[in-house]
């Protein structure tokens, strides 16, 4: 490192949500950090920032209008330098980010898949005919109709603790989570099983902790390096340009999964429409070096077979 270290002195900011896995999440990137450069904990701040999507519980979040809705005050905070790195879940980080932003440091990838999480049924394909179930994300709750059109969808928002309540009370008998926020908070039990894939894929970048920094600080740019994971960056430079060639956000229903097997990638990706009346899917293999290229090719091939009316809801 040619450039200072943080010291307690003069800590390094890490702007997070005050979520209780935002806040997890913050802590993991400063624990890398601390064993890469070898620093005390108190070479650290995290500093919680308050975020729209946060304070909104009441509304579905495709109402109060869905991109950057997580990120938007954290990026201000970067930009203005009251933080000075922000740690993001991938999967809510639209694919364009702000001027004078960059955001190229992963760290290596959880659990990918979606989790069944309920109190009475063990597995998706035991729900019983006609059962409700909760979920407000756009994806999933497309992916379910398509496999299952005799389920009642009913929106569900909240943490962890309000959901499982929820399912307690009888709102619904079951919903779903991603299993690397359950397993990064250490209640993996909650889920009954884990979705694989090929029975609800996943959302591009699922899994995946991102920190963005200034695009002109070169002692982040050089510490960032050293904690980021190159193969769940290549895994994403597949599914994230997949998504951009798309235009999609977390919250359109598009889902995206890449997988490396030696020095091959396998990329597959759907579109849906909201309702579940329609999925259009497809799936490639090759290099690695050439995801990104992959990952447009697909998206522009998924394009051209959907029918004009297909993404009317946008
Ligand atoms: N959209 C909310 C969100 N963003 C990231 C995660 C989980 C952790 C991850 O995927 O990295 C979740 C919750 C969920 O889908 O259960």
């Amino acid at each position: 490192m040619t450039h200072p270290l943080p010291t307690p002195a003069h800590p390094l900011r890490i702007g997070t949500r005050g979520s209780p896995l935002a806040l997890w999440q913050a802590h993991e990137v400063r624990r890398c950090l601390m064993a890469a450069f070898d620093l005390p904990e108190a070479a650290f701040e995290v500093v919680v920032i308050k975020v729209t999507g946060d304070q909104v519980l009441d509304k579905a979040l495709k109402e109060i209008g869905g991109k950057g809705l997580f990120t938007r005050e954290i990026e201000e905070a970067l930009l203005d330098g009251g933080i000075d790195i922000a740690v993001h879940s991938m999967k809510d980080m639209p694919t364009v980010q702000p001027e004078g932003l960059v955001l190229d440091c992963y760290l290596a990838r959880e659990d990918v898949r979606d989790g069944f999480v309920s109190p009475h049924v063990a597995r998706l394909a035991d729900l019983p005919e006609g059962a409700v179930v909760g979920s407000s994300s756009l994806r999933r709750r497309a992916q379910l109709a398509h496999r299952r059109p005799d389920l009642k969808l009913v929106e569900f928002r909240g943490n962890v603790q309000t959901r499982m309540k929820k399912l307690e009370d009888g709102v619904a008998v079951a919903t779903f989570l991603a299993m690397a926020g359950l397993n990064r908070l250490g209640i993996a039990h909650v889920a009954r099983s884990a979705i694989e894939p090929d029975e609800m894929l996943p959302a591009v970048a699922q899994g995946a902790i991102g920190v963005e920094r200034r695009a002109n600080d070169a002692r982040v740019e050089a510490m960032l390096a050293a904690i980021h994971d190159g193969p769940t960056g290549q895994r994403l430079a597949a599914e994230r340009s997949f998504l951009a060639t798309l235009d999609g956000s977390c919250e359109t229903p598009i889902a995206g999964l890449a997988i490396l097997e030696g020095d091959r990638l396998w990329l597959r990706g759907e579109i849906l429409r909201p309702d579940g009346s329609d999925v259009i899917r497809a799936e490639a293999r090759g290099a690695i070096a050439d995801g990104a290229a992959m990952g447009a090719d697909m998206a522009r091939h998924l394009l051209s077979q959907a029918p004009k009316d297909f993404f009317s809801w946008r």
